[in-house]
This record gives C-alpha cells, sequence and structure tokens, in this order.
C-alpha cells in the first residue's frame, strides 16, 4: 500500500517532472555555495589575523556578498519551482476530481454529501500540495545540506564536529514528540471550525424557522459554544507551536555552547584555527533549520499519505452508467416512442423493489399522466428513462432501440427532463432558460419562456431576461422556478419531455393550458407527466396509475373515474378537496 501511494505520488509529480528536477538542481548549487562561503570566511578570519595588508579580505567580502546574493535569488528560484510543482498539481487533480464527478450518476451524491466532497477537494488537496512542494524542497534540502557541509567539517575537525552535531537527533525527536500533539490539535481546530461554519450555514438558511420559533437566543448560546470550542482549540495549538520552538533554538544554543567550549580549549591547543573555528560555528547553524524541518517533513508525509488515499477514493469510483462499448446510435427523426418490457429496479441497499415488472407502450406525440399514491416509483420511473439509474438491459426501449446500447448524448438530447426540484442556477433567467444551448437567440428562448408560461412574469423582473436569479439575485416564487425548468427543458427541442412533479407550485388551470400546449401543433413531443394535480392528469390522452411499485390501472379518465379501483379513490379524494377549498 505505502508503495502505491507513493506510486500515485510519482504519477502526479511526473508531468511537471522538468520543474521539479530544475528546483531540486537549484537547491543543490545553493547547499554547495552554502558549504564554501564559511570556507571564504574562515580563510577572511585567518588571514585578519596574520596580514597586515587587507586588500586580500576586502576581496573576500565582496565574494561573499557576491555568492550570498546569488543563494538568495538561487533559493528563490528554487521555492518558486518546487512550490509551483505542488500547485500544479493540486491544480491538475482539481482538475481531475471535477471531471470525474460529472462522469458519475446522481445516486453516488446523495450516498457522499457535498460537504464531505468538498472538504477532500480542498484540505485533501492541500495536505498533497504541502507534501508535493514543501516536502520534497525539504527533504532535497537536508539531504544536500547535511551530504555536503558534514564532509568539510569533518575536514576542519573530526571531534569538534562529532560533539556540535550530537545534539541534534534530539531536534528531531523534539519535533516528532511535538508533531503527534501538533497533529492532533489542528485536527480539532479543524472539526471545530467546520462544526461552526456548519452551524453558520444551517442557521443561514433556517433564519425564518429560528424566528418563527423564537429560537434565537438558543442559536445565540449553540453559536457561542462552538466559538469558545474553537478558541479553546486555536489557543491549545498555539501553546503547543510556541513550546516547540523554543525547544528547537535552546537546542541549538546548547551545541553552540558545546561549540565554545570545546572550541576554545582546540584553539589553544592549536588543533584548529580561529577561522577553522568560525566556519564551524557557521555550518552548525546551517544544519538547525534542515534537521528541524526534517521533522515537520516526516509529519507533512504521513497527512499526504492519508490525503492521497481519500482523493484515490474519488477518483476509482466506477461511473455505473456509462456508454455501452459499441453504443447505439439513434435513427434519425427521434418517433419519441417508449416501452417498458418487465421493467424492475431496487435502490442500492434497499430490499423493496422500487419498480416491479412494469409495462406499457407510449406512442410518439402521446401525453401519458402517471399517478398514484405517495412513494409508489413516479419518479423512479421517470428517472430510469434518461438513465439517471442504472437499469438492466432490455427493459426500456426508445423507437425499439435497448435504451442502455443508445449512446448517452444522444439519449439525453431526445429526452428533456424537468426533476420535483426545479434547480436554477445563480446566474440570469435567460442563462437558465438556455443551459441546454447557451448559442440560442433571445426570440427562441422568448418563445419557449410563453409556452411554459411564464415569459410575462419575466417581462417584470428588474431586468427582465438579464436577472440574476438565486443567491446572487432575486428569488423567484415556487411556481416561477418551476416553470422556468420547464422552459429550460423545452429549449432542447427533444421529441421526449417528462415532469416529474414540476408544475405543483402551479395552479391547476395553468398547469392544464402548459399541458394543452405541448400537446398541440405539428411536432407533438412525447409527454410524460408525473402528477398528484388530478385535474391536469385527466386532460393527457392516458393515465397510467401507480402503487407500491407497479402499474395497477391504466386508460382514459373516463374509462378509469368509472372503474373501481385506486384512480376512481384518488378522484373521489380529490373531487372533495376542491370542494373543500
Ligand atoms: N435514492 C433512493 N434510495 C433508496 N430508496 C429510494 C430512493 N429514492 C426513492 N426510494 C424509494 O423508492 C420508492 C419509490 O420512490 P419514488 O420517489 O419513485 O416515489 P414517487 O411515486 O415519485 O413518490 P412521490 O409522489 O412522493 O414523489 C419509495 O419507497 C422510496 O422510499
Amino acid at each position: 500500500m505505502a508503495r502505491s501511494r507513493l506510486q500515485k505520488l510519482g504519477d502526479y509529480l511526473r508531468p511537471h517532472w522538468r520543474n521539479a528536477v530544475l528546483g531540486i538542481i537549484a537547491l543543490l548549487v545553493v547547499n554547495a555555495v552554502g558549504v564554501y562561503v564559511p570556507l571564504l570566511i574562515k580563510d577572511a578570519v585567518d588571514q585578519l589575523r596574520q596580514a597586515s595588508d587587507f586588500a586580500p579580505v576586502w576581496n573576500s567580502i565582496v565574494l561573499i556578498f557576491i555568492l550570498t546574493s546569488l543563494m538568495w535569488f538561487i533559493r528563490m528560484a528554487s521555492r518558486i519551482l518546487l512550490f509551483g510543482v505542488g500547485r500544479q498539481v493540486e491544480f491538475d487533480l482539481k482538475q481531475n476530481i471535477f471531471q470525474h464527478l460529472l462522469k458519475l450518476e446522481p445516486a453516488y451524491f446523495y450516498a457522499n454529501p457535498a460537504g464531505d466532497l468538498i472538504n477532500k477537494a480542498t484540505s485533501d488537496l492541500d495536505n498533497i500540495r504541502r507534501l508535493l512542494g514543501f516536502a520534497v524542497l525539504s527533504i532535497a534540502n537536508t539531504v544536500f545540506a547535511y551530504a555536503l557541509t558534514l564532509p568539510v567539517m569533518l575536514t576542519i575537525n573530526v571531534k569538534l564536529t562529532l560533539w556540535s552535531l550530537s545534539i541534534y537527533p534530539l531536534m528531531l525527536v523534539a519535533v516528532q514528540l511535538f508533531s503527534d500533539r501538533l497533529r492532533t490539535e489542528q485536527l480539532a481546530v479543524q472539526e471545530e471550525l467546520s462544526n461552526l461554519s456548519e452551524l453558520i450555514q444551517e442557521d443561514m438558511s433556517g433564519m425564518a424557522l429560528i424566528k418563527i420559533y423564537a429560537q434565537e437566543e438558543n442559536e445565540r448560546t449553540a453559536f457561542h459554544q462552538l466559538n469558545q470550542q474553537l478558541l479553546q482549540a486555536n489557543l491549545l495549538l498555539a501553546k503547543s507551536r510556541n513550546t516547540l520552538f523554543p525547544i528547537i533554538q535552546s537546542l541549538a544554543y546548547v551545541s553552540l555552547l558545546v561549540l565554545l567550549w570545546l572550541g576554545t580549549r582546540a584553539i589553544q591547543a592549536q588543533e584548529i584555527t580561529i577561522g577553522g573555528f568560525v566556519a564551524l560555528i557557521l555550518y552548525s547553524e546551517r544544519l538547525v533549520f534542515p534537521t528541524a524541518l526534517l521533522g515537520f517533513t516526516i509529519t507533512a508525509y504521513q497527512r499526504g499519505e492519508v490525503s492521497v488515499d481519500r482523493i484515490e477514493s474519488i477518483l476509482t469510483v466506477e461511473p455505473k452508467i456509462q456508454n455501452s462499448l459499441q453504443p447505439t446510435h439513434l435513427p434519425t427523426p427521434i418517433q419519441g416512442k417508449l416501452e417498458a418490457r418487465h421493467l424492475n429496479y431496487t435502490y442500492p441497499g434497499s430490499k423493496v423493489p422500487a419498480l416491479k415488472d412494469v409495462n406499457f407502450s407510449i406512442s410518439p406525440g402521446e401525453t401519458v399522466a402517471i399517478v398514484g399514491s405517495i412513494g409508489s416509483g413516479k419518479s423512479t420511473l421517470a428517472n430510469a428513462l434518461p438513465r439517471l439509474l442504472d437499469i438492466a438491459p432490455n427493459q426500456l426501449f426508445l423507437d425499439g432501440c435497448d435504451l442502455t446500447q443508445i449512446d448517452l448524448s444522444d439519449l439525453r438530447g431526445a429526452i428533456a427532463y424537468v426533476p420535483q426540484d426545479s434547480f436554477l442556477f445563480s446566474t440570469t433567467v435567460k442563462n437558465n432558460i438556455s443551459y441546454g444551448d447557451p448559442t440560442l437567440p433571445l426570440s427562441k428562448i422568448e418563445t419557449v419562456a410563453k409556452y411554459a408560461q411564464v415569459h410575462q412574469e419575466i417581462l417584470n423582473f428588474p431586468q427582465n431576461y438579464e436577472t440574476v436569479v438565486g443567491e446572487r439575485g432575486i428569488n423567484l416564487s415556487g411556481g416561477q422556478r418551476q416553470r422556468t425548468s420547464l422552459a429550460r427543458a423545452l429549449v432542447i427541442d427533444a421529441p421526449v419531455l417528462i415532469l416529474d412533479d414540476a408544475l405543483s407550485s402551479v395552479d391547476n388551470q395553468t398547469a392544464t393550458d402548459i399541458l394543452h400546449n405541448l400537446s398541440q401543433g405539428s411536432d407533438r413531443k412525447t409527454v410524460i407527466f408525473i402528477s398528484h394535480q388530478l385535474s391536469a392528469a385527466a386532460t393527457s390522452d392516458r393515465i397510467l396509475v401507480m402503487d407500491k411499485g407497479e402499474i395497477v390501472q391504466s386508460g382514459t379518465h373516463t374509462e378509469l373515474v368509472q372503474q373501481p379501483g385506486l384512480y376512481q379513490s384518488l378522484w373521489n379524494q380529490h373531487q372533495l378537496e376542491e370542494l373543500l377549498h
């Protein structure tokens, strides 16, 4: 598993290997120059002790200045390159995740809440970015720093080098001891933060309920409590961080003291020159940062590993609804004949079938209403037709072709579908309606809006068709939203139109008029009208009555209302409700 994670990280890095290699080479150069500079200082100090002529010392100073400026520049380039690689990988993964999500069926999103997916696409990607930017940089830096510095230190003085560095493993131990604690505390902060955001999000959406039930005080207390918990978590994290850094600094000072104590003796014993001693101090200082950073890198790696698994858990999900290997293209013009032959469907994890041996044949241009009790399988049937559900082959047919074999874009182009919840994007009314074909001229958009009986109301909006709806604009009434969604479905001019309770917020008369409009004209669509509005359903050519996943009755309104059965009782109930209103 560990190897496969490394392989995955390698796969992510592969497209950007050039920048990664350039960044690492830049680090090598920085470290090589970084090792050379203390040697120059060493020579300068030694010359200073003996020389009466200061010219060589000045030369060294100028050279040191040039080299350190160069180092600054190359180090900056290495950081830009390596952090850039992290950002590039983050960008690629975001693209891949989004493209993959677009391939998945709606059922996946019921099982995986948006909050979790967003978290993976943000904080997990952040961990991978850090791992590939920061961790690669710090590992390369530490390896080069030790590989180049240590041999030079040892040639200056073996004993002093070993004594001064003997303290360094303690830094790694300190960082490691703290890293578990820091990670737990960091997670706690994130958890408290998401609890608080969730509460804010919920309260903002449920503001009307809070007011109606006069729950302001309770919500205030709940917010205070969560905010207090977030504060505590943040303070705890700050305490650990502020303890760790002084510890690392103290260990660096201890190493310096050891060096000073043993170094002065070594100078007295003429085992080392003053310049050499100064160089050793500079070298051991150089190693403090890479050593401490190595500890943090281990933590970044552990965190990144978990995130790789979480990201891969999205990218490796196989889309259940895909084009068949040799998809059938629908013969044109599409007639719009729909058939179900022994159609069965059970939701994953459910024991009861939502559709049981459903059979029907709907002729091109026919308007068929589907009515029935709550939970009888009407929406399931509506979702099965455009293959939003993973149905088995040879059960549903469009113009005689098995639906599961039809090319998905052909199928979705042939069936326009208005779902129960009329979701609108936060953009203009015009963009919402022309969603299926953004190139459409306004005149066509207006025509479909007239068909959907929403044109007049749109003209009364502040900027007519350019009015922005949703969070950033005006709020539409339920009925307006439904009719705008209907107009959006009519735009694609598909031969089959499915309305899944899509006119429930529209009054009966308007719903009947819309249905009437749709069933007129030369290019009549095949319309499936799922509804609880029986008076509108009654005007359709035929009615299918569903109960517990089965079609229990079929016929015209006049036929069905005379037969004892579910339709008759639903109709009687409807008549009674009409009377009471
Ligand atoms: N995503 C799902 N997972 C599991 N079961 C589901 C799912 N969606 C619907 N069901 C179940 O399938 C059955 C049929 O539901 P469906 O939504 O098709 O009924 P409906 O006739 O459209 O109801 P309504 O008139 O209330 O819209 C119900 O028992 C429902 O609980």
